[in-house]
């Protein structure tokens, strides 16, 4: 029963040793214990973990300034907390925030995957399975606290939660928009979104790359409930206390029985999948797309 339950994913030693070595080479400190709360409130340079009233749930914030793009760096800091979490037992919920005004991660790092070479682009995809992996398996409740715009990679980050909580701001907009930047969703991106949303639905936000204002994400099943932006934390604890009062047992082999499959098409191909990115980013008009989309985003300043 309790290997069912406990399911591990290949690598993350790995990913998360590469990680430590990663941030001592840069010469900071890995983590910084803080507060009246001791060694349970922890937080690195880029992901602020605080205990939630009870003790119970954790909230994680993102903290990767000014739009939280899963940079290589914020990426396996983000690990290193969520496996933290994961292993202490007096953990059963985590609420995922953003710390960043208006957005709740603007999606994959677009730095990562211009005008590098073949070894960073499979570096950091494997860094993205893993990402996908660790939170769509967690054996912990996971909210999704969506207290601003979360395109692509956020929604894909949101859509691994339990639940998902979007303010009701013009600027919470949410989607997998990755054809508008003429690259394609993978595959396990697609069925992430499928198992949400459905096939049709799913059909039509892929191929258009559609971005859902708060009524209509909600309309569509995208998410869960649409609250005042001043609420969206609170909403997140409550829908949780709801969620914790299953024994955690059941709970997360009927997520596992729901989720297992889906993850298990990636697991069984995941060098296959790093090789197909690499040769799909590295084509000439897959990084002409890139830089095409990066310039429009430095023009929208003015
Ligand atoms: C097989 C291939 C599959 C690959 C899958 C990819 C999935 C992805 O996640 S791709 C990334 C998709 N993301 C987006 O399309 C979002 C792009 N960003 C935005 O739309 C906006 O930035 C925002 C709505 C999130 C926030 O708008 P706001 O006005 O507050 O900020 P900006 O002025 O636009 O941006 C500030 C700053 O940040 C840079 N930036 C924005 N997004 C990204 C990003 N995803 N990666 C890297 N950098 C990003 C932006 O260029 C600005 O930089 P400068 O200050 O240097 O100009």
């Amino acid at each position: 029963m309790a290997l069912a339950v406990r399911m591990r994913v290949p690598c993350r030693a790995l990913l998360c040793a590469g990680a430590q070595l990663r941030g001592a080479a840069l010469g900071r400190p890995e983590w910084a214990a803080g507060g009246g709360d001791g060694a349970r409130r922890f937080a690195s340079l880029r992901v602020l973990v605080e205990p939630g009233a009870e003790g119970r749930v954790a909230v994680m914030k993102l903290k990767n300034p000014p739009v939280n793009s899963l940079s290589l760096d914020f990426l396996t800091e983000f690990l290193i907390s969520l496996e933290k979490l994961e292993n202490d037992k007096a953990f059963r919920g985590v609420v995922i925030t953003s710390d960043c005004p208006n957005v709740f991660s603007a999606g994959l790092d677009l730095r990562e995957m211009y005008g590098r070479n073949p070894g960073h682009y499979a570096e950091y995809w494997k860094a993205v399975q893993e990402l996908w992996l660790r939170l769509y398996l967690s054996n912990l409740v996971l909210v999704a606290a969506i207290n601003g715009s979360c395109p692509a990679g956020g929604c894909l980050m949101a859509l691994t939660s339990d639940v998902r909580i979007l303010s009701d701001s013009p600027k919470s907009v949410i989607g997998l928009n990755e054809t508008l930047l003429g690259i394609v969703a993978p595959f396990w991106f697609k069925d992430t979104l499928v198992n949400t949303i459905g096939h049709r639905a799913s059909e039509r936000a892929l191929q258009l790359g559609l971005l859902f204002p708060p009524a209509e994400a909600l309309q569509v099943g995208l998410v869960d409930h649409v609250v005042p932006e001043d609420q969206v934390q609170s909403m997140a604890l409550s829908v949780m206390a709801h969620w914790l009062a299953i024994p955690d047992h059941a709970r997360q082999l009927t997520k596992a029985m729901m989720r297992k499959a889906t993850a298990d098409r990636l697991i069984k191909q995941r060098e296959a999948d790093i090789q197909n990115f690499v040769s799909f980013i590295s084509r000439d008009s897959i990084q002409k797309s890139l830089q095409i989309y990066l310039e429009k985003l430095k023009q929208k300043k003015g």
